[in-house]
């Protein structure tokens, strides 16, 4: 009743000075190329949260990427000072975030989200679908002291002034806004930084096969001019340092894992994310990405999306996104889109050797994501597509707040050579302590070869007989790769 009374008696009173401040604000943003230094900076930070910009102005030459350098820092500064001198007008912390993973269609699932008239993303620029789909706060856009910044986040979310347009004035239904910068599942300290401005978010989680998920994000990374220093288009070699996982890697993003949510960030993390080999490889390992937002988030407030489900059946998905996050579904103006983000392959392929060394190494991985959502999914993945759900079937699965996982379909088990009868290890989830949370892992409980050439799989288990430590190792040998993992 109070809110209905503010909402239709005192806000279209304050209505007019609303608008002049929001006009103000814009009149003021148009000042900041006066202030060359204070462009300059922001554009900098944002350059060191998503450190290929340059090369994008790079490969337009001096003169055509100037100018648009030029265009770009300017507009994106007046977005950034308006987005400030606009946070007394209630802008508020996301409803839910497309957590990620990138390259599993993120982008697409952001713009079918917002044909619902009730649904917003970020405050950003209209120029580039990913301007305003991902804020690339957490990772330090606006400066790596202030990517724990409350206040500073809720600057990217529109104001008050959309929140009664769609509710009251559209009768649209309850306004939700959301982030979908798919570099948040990735990196794990952001979990806690996401729970502390949202504890009660929803969250979605786009799945794709990391192969090609590995595939698509070096694809982009070329596309937008950058010099990678490794390729997946090159044979495996013998020591290949694409596939090496140095003790001084798996220690850095160890220690990266543990920041303290208000913690700087590193000063080399952007670069070594967006640029080593390895931080791919480990972004794919999905189970050990999602394990953080576990610990900080219901299973019950989670969702998630399979990339062959969604792009088969994408108006189907899209509703149930909608009713996940709380949306009306009937209220969705569904118009199909072309593919966001699609990354022309101009001929260009992953070399068939490295293709199974990678779905060698993501298997064990796979195995583990597939144990904790109770599903699998048809992936390059000699090591699940062999094995079939037997592998996992037995261990409790984490009931999350979405029903997409029923809909898929289960891969046969009549591959599984050697089937893994009875409980595994106790009645719990694998990489998961019962209570939602990851587990670490212990002794190997169960081993999975798979021969020669990636064909039929010879499975062995074995129990630990614990019932608190389960794990999964997998000792996979693909085409004569000679990947060996065990977690
Ligand atoms: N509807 C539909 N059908 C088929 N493929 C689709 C669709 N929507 C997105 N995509 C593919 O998803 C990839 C981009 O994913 P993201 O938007 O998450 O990328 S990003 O992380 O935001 O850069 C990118 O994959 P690649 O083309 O393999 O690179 C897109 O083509």
């Amino acid at each position: 009743m109070a809110s209905a009374a503010f909402d239709y008696l005192v806000f279209p009173l304050l209505l007019p000075f609303i608008c002049l401040w929001l006009l103000a604000a814009r009149a003021l943003s148009l000042v900041v190329p006066i202030f060359w230094p204070l462009t300059a900076m922001l554009a900098r930070r944002l350059e060191w949260a998503v450190p290929f910009i340059p090369s994008i102005y790079a490969q337009r030459g001096r003169v055509l990427g100037g100018l648009i350098r030029f265009g770009f820092e300017f507009t994106y500064a007046m977005n950034v000072v308006r987005r400030y001198l606009t946070l007394p007008l209630c802008r508020s912390a996301p409803d839910f975030f497309i957590v990620g993973f990138p390259k599993a269609g993120t982008t697409s699932l952001a713009a079918y989200l917002k044909q619902h008239p009730a649904i917003d993303g970020i405050d950003g620029l209209r120029w580039h679908e990913s301007m305003h789909k991902e804020s690339h706060h957490f990772m330090g856009a606006l400066g790596r002291h202030a990517a724990s910044s409350a206040t500073a986040y809720r600057s990217y979310f529109p104001t008050c002034l959309k929140r009664w347009w769609v509710e009251r004035v559209r009768r649209a239904g309850k306004w939700l806004v959301f982030d979908a910068c798919p570099v948040n599942a990735c990196l794990d300290y952001t979990a806690a930084r996401m729970a502390k401005v949202a504890p009660d978010a929803k969250l979605i989680f786009c799945l794709r096969d990391p192969v090609a998920g590995a595939f698509s994000a070096e694809i982009m990374l070329r596309n937008l001019g950058v010099p990678l220093s490794w390729s997946l288009m090159e044979d495996v070699r013998p020591a290949d340092p694409r596939f090496a996982e140095t003790p001084a890697d798996v220690a850095y993003w160890e220690q990266v894992a543990k920041l303290d949510p208000d913690a700087p960030l590193p000063e080399d993390l952007m670069q070594k994310f967006y640029f080593d080999a390895y931080s791919v490889l480990r972004c794919g390992r999905l189970a050990d990405r999602i394990a953080p937002f576990l610990e900080h988030y219901k299973p019950e407030n989670i969702m998630f999306i399979e990339f062959s489900e969604f792009t088969s059946n994408t108006h189907a998905v899209v509703q149930r996104a909608l009713e996940f996050v709380g949306a009306d579904p009937q209220k969705l103006r569904f118009k199909e889109l072309p593919p966001g983000m699609q990354g022309e392959r101009r001929g260009r392929r992953m070399h068939p050797s490295v293709k199974r060394k990678l779905a060698a190494y993501f298997a064990e991985p796979n195995l583990r994501l597939f144990a904790l959502l109770g599903r699998s999914f048809p992936w390059t993945d000699p090591l699940s597509q062999a094995a079939g759900p037997s592998a996992y079937a037995s261990f409790s699965t984490v009931s999350f707040g979405s029903m997409d996982m029923a809909q898929l379909p289960a891969l046969p088990v009549s591959t599984l050579a050697s089937s893994a009868s009875g409980p595994v290890g106790g009645n719990k989830a694998a990489g998961s302590n019962g209570k939602g949370q990851a587990a670490g892992t212990a002794e190997p409980a169960v081993a999975i070869t798979i021969p020669e050439g990636g064909g039929a799989a010879a499975a062995k288990e074995s129990s630990s007989g614990s019932s608190e430590s389960v794990s999964l190792t997998a000792a996979a040998a693909v085409g004569g790769a000679g990947l060996a993992t065990a977690v």
